[in-house]
């Protein structure tokens, strides 16, 4: 039978694994998502034919799995109004939340209980997620499948071994579908530049990007190997490689990844265990 699986919060995050799990084919009756707002559950309900809930406590009692996915800043109102509802049933707990460690979720929790933190992103929503976790001490074996299998479903899942590389993860590929969604708007603006339309432009930047990635996952080649292949000497893809390297890009990539994990530093500081 498949896990029943309660989403706490209805947003970006908890739609793009909700729509991911349908599509590989979780049963819409074993999911439930709640949020204060009816509003924004109407459309999850109509969409996807989930079970829908504005009452947190109500939407945990028959869950086997709990997914955290409110936003940082709330999450600890949140623990603490479960508190007593978590500690009677015992579910597997996933928090995708950024920053905030086990130690604060576990605090506010009431503390003991089977937590994973999990650090996805957006594309989950079309099966091509990619997700970093991590396992506190009181997961067991089974908890841990359950949680891969359920990452899996929408994408690539990585364990990792210490809780402080999920800051890594999120500068990785947590926050980063913005760089490439960034990346595309750049591309159109310059392709308009050239003398293309914009739809144009944005189409066929959007299909290289589609193809690059999945030319490059699984390859045997490396990255720098398949950048090479595109580069004849003398040629046009030299001269561009040729400005992005002297502009800096690496250097840009590295700060922009070194603030995101900043951030994330900072927020489980700014939020943490109190
Ligand atoms: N958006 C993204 O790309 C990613 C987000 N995350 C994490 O996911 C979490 C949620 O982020 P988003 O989905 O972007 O935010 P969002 O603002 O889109 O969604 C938050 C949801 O929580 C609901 N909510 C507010 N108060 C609530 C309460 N008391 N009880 C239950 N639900 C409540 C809101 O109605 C909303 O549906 C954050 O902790 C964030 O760090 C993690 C990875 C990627
Ligand atoms: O921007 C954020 O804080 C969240 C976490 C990773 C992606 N979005």
């Amino acid at each position: 039978m498949a896990s029943r699986v309660t989403f706490i919060g209805a947003g970006n995050m908890a739609g793009a694994i909700i729509g991911g799990m349908i599509d590989n084919g979780h049963p819409a009756a074993a999911i439930t998502a709640t949020s204060p707002s009816d509003e924004i559950l109407a459309p999850l309900r109509e969409r996807f034919g989930i079970r829908t809930e504005t009452d947190n406590a109500a939407a945990v009692r028959d869950a086997d799995i709990v997914v955290l996915a409110v936003k940082p800043q709330i999450m600890r109102d949140v623990c603490e109004g479960l508190r007593e509802t978590l500690q009677r049933q015992r579910p597997l707990v996933i928090s995708v939340a950024a920053g905030l460690t086990a130690e604060s979720l576990q605090a506010w929790m009431g503390g003991g209980l089977p937590l994973v933190r999990c650090m996805p992103n957006t594309p989950s929503l079309v099966g091509a997620g990619a997700a970093g976790l991590f396992a506190t001490p009181e997961v067991g074996a089974e908890q841990r499948d359950q949680a891969t299998t359920l990452l899996e479903a929408v994408g690539l899942a990585e364990w990792v071994e210490k809780e402080e590389q999920l800051d890594a993860v999120t500068a990785v590929s947590g926050s980063a579908p913005a760089y490439f969604f960034l990346m595309f708007e750049a591309m159109e603006e310059a392709g308009v530049k050239l003398g293309l339309p914009a739809e144009t432009a944005r189409r066929l930047a959007i299909q290289t990007a589609l193809g690059a990635a999945r030319m490059a996952q699984g390859s045997e080649f490396t990255p720098d190997r398949l950048k090479r292949n595109v580069m004849s000497p003398g040629g046009t893809t030299e001269r561009a490689i040729e400005h992005l390297e002297q502009a800096g890009l690496r250097r840009i990539m590295a700060e922009a990844m070194e603030a995101c994990a900043a951030r994330a530093r900072e927020m489980a500081e700014e939020l943490g265990k109190r």
